[in-house]
Formats: structure tokens, sequence, C-alpha cells
């Protein structure tokens, strides 16, 4: 995909399962909505195939239009109008839409309830807080039961709360069925909501799996730390469980045990590092100091990377 001269995206190769509910990762300016508006059919892509529930997005006709869910990154229009009676008119866009299977649309009281605007139908659009106004939006990607879902950054502004209630939600939908495609910064959320991860960086896709992939591809090791009659040691390890045993045999009486792995986080902020300065990123390196380095100093949280 470019923009003008700008290649934004290249050789971007993805198939989403029904059912699936993905999680779509990059920094800033990666080119995740640019993929996002594409698969909406916002956007026309410059190059390349891309196709959703059996047709081309840009081209497709209201009835897949009625299949797909979107929320926005950011909308603001119709300030005028109130929750409900906003959410009522769009409805009756989905009306005909509906089959034996799928209510078309979802019932809006029943709605605003699930993304807790309960108190807020009769509220202006143009007075409600940043929060409640993404809630909105998402109450708006979800009215037609769509059996896909695109999500750009859908709990931006949330409260932890409403964060929560939102994660619930998108559990029920992935129950049943609906597949999901979300952007967020949030890696805890990501980890939480996502079974697969794809790490956009540099215009491309540079990691694809699960987050438990994504965390082994970067580091296999895990830390264990623990004191023995009050002296501290520290290990390397990529079999914590059977060091573990080794330890627990020998004499002497263990307190602080710790056994860290590289979180996702770090996981994720390594290979972007990686992909955007050349540089490799070795094993040991998610503050794991190297092997055999009892009684070294606390480990370091913050990644670290050799120049390749
Ligand atoms: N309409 C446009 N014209 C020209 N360049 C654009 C246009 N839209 C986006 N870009 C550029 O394309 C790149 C990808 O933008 P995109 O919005 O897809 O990134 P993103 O991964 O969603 O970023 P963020 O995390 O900041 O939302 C950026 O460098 C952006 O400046």
């Amino acid at each position: 995909m470019t923009y003008g001269a700008t290649q934004v995206l290249r050789d971007v190769t993805v198939s989403i399962g029904r059912g699936e509910v993905v999680a779509l990762l990059g920094p800033n300016g990666a080119g995740k909505t640019t993929t996002i508006e594409i698969l909406e059919g916002f956007r026309v892509p410059s190059a390349g195939e891309v196709q959703v529930l059996g047709e081309t997005p840009h081209t497709a006709g209201e009835a897949w239009r009625a299949r797909v869910g979107v929320v926005l990154q950011s909308w603001r229009d119709h300030g005028k109008w109130r929750v409900g009676e906003f959410l009522d008119y769009l409805s009756l866009y989905y009306a005909d839409y509906a089959t034996p299977e799928v209510e078309r649309p979802w019932p809006t009281a029943d709605l605003i309830e699930r993304v807790g605007l309960g108190d807020k139908t009769l509220r202006r659009l143009d007075r409600l807080s940043g929060g409640e106004r993404r809630r909105l939006d998402v109450a708006v990607g979800l009215l037609g039961r769509p059996e896909v879902l695109f999500l750009d950054e859908p709990t931006a502004g949330f409260d932890p709360q409403a964060r929560r209630d939102f994660h619930e939600l998108i559990r029920s939908l992935s129950d049943l069925d609906t597949t999901i495609l979300l952007t967020t910064h949030d890696l805890t959320e990501a980890e939480i909501l996502a079974s697969r991860i794809l790490v956009l960086a540099g215009g491309t896709i540079v990691a694809d799996g699960s987050p438990d992939d994504l965390r082994h591809r970067m580091s296999a090791s895990a830390s264990v730390r623990f004191r023995r009659d009050g002296q501290l040691h520290t290990q390397s390890t990529e079999d914590p469980v059977s060091y573990l045993r080794t330890v627990l045999a020998e004499p002497g009486e263990i307190e602080d045990l710790e056994v860290r792995r590289a979180s996702l986080e770090e996981a994720y902020l390594s290979l972007v590092r990686q992909v955007e300065t050349g540089t490799e990123t070795p094993e040991a390196s998610f503050g794991i100091p190297p092997e055999g380095t009892d009684d070294a100093p606390a480990a370091d949280p913050e990644p670290t990377r050799e120049e390749a």
C-alpha cells in the first residue's frame, strides 16, 4: 500500500479463520489503521489482493457491509442526536439483513446496557465524555451483530472498569463465533483478548502467533532468583522446573523464590526495536543475567539489545 510515493505496507500476507480473535500490534505509524481500513473497504489498496467474507471489501455491496462491524479510531458527528435515537436510527439499516440464525439488529436497549451506557440513553452525543463516546462507537460496531468485527483502538480513553466490561463483551462475542480483529497499544489487553497476535513493523508482519509464541520467540529462558541461607542466587535457565528440583534437593533454607519469564510487553518492545534498528536481539535480553552469574544484582526489567 502506498500513499503518494511512500510505501506504508508491503508483503502483508495474513489469513484469519472464522471465530479467531486477533490483535494487530505495532508502533505508531506502522500501518495498522491503513490495514484495517483496507479490510473494512474504506481504502483501496494500491496493490495486492484482499478478501473478507469471500468478497473484495472496497467493491462489496450492502449485504456484505451488514455482516461487518466497524469501530473506527475516532469519529465525531451527529452531535445533536441522543444515544438511544441515534442507535435506533442506525439499527433500521440492519433489519433487512436478519436471518433465521442471526437476529439483526441487536435490540438497542440491550446493547446500550451491554456497553455501559444504560443511564445515558437520552444524553446528546456532543455531551458524552470521551470514554462514553467510545462506548457508543463500540455499540455502533455491534449493532448489526457482525460476523466480522474490526476494532481500531477500541478502549482508548476507557477507565479500568469500562475496559474490563469491554473485555467481557468481546469474550462473549468470541463465544458466538464472531471473528474479531482489533488494534491496541495495550499489550495486556492483547493478551487477555486475543489468541493470536500479529505484529506490524517496518510495513510488514514481523510476528504472527500466540502471546506465548511471541514471548518464547524472543526469550526461551526464565530467570530464577532465590536466597539460600540469606545469600542471593540468580540463574537463567530454559528449564526452570528441573533447575528448581536440583535447587530444592540441596540443603539450606530457601527464601524469596521468584521465577520470572519475559512479559509480552518486553518481548514485543524487543522485537520492534530489533526491526527498527536492524539489530539482533539475543535470547538473554530480557534483563536476565547470563548463566552462572550467581549473586548477580537483581535483574533489570528493561530489555537490552546487542548490535548485530
Ligand atoms: N491519507 C494518508 N496520506 C498520506 N499518508 C498517510 C495517510 N494515512 C496514513 N498515512 C501514513 O501512513 C503511515 C501508517 O499510518 P497508520 O495510520 O496506518 O498507522 P497506525 O499503525 O495505525 O498508527 P497509530 O498507532 O499511530 O494509530 C503513517 O506514516 C501515516 O503518516
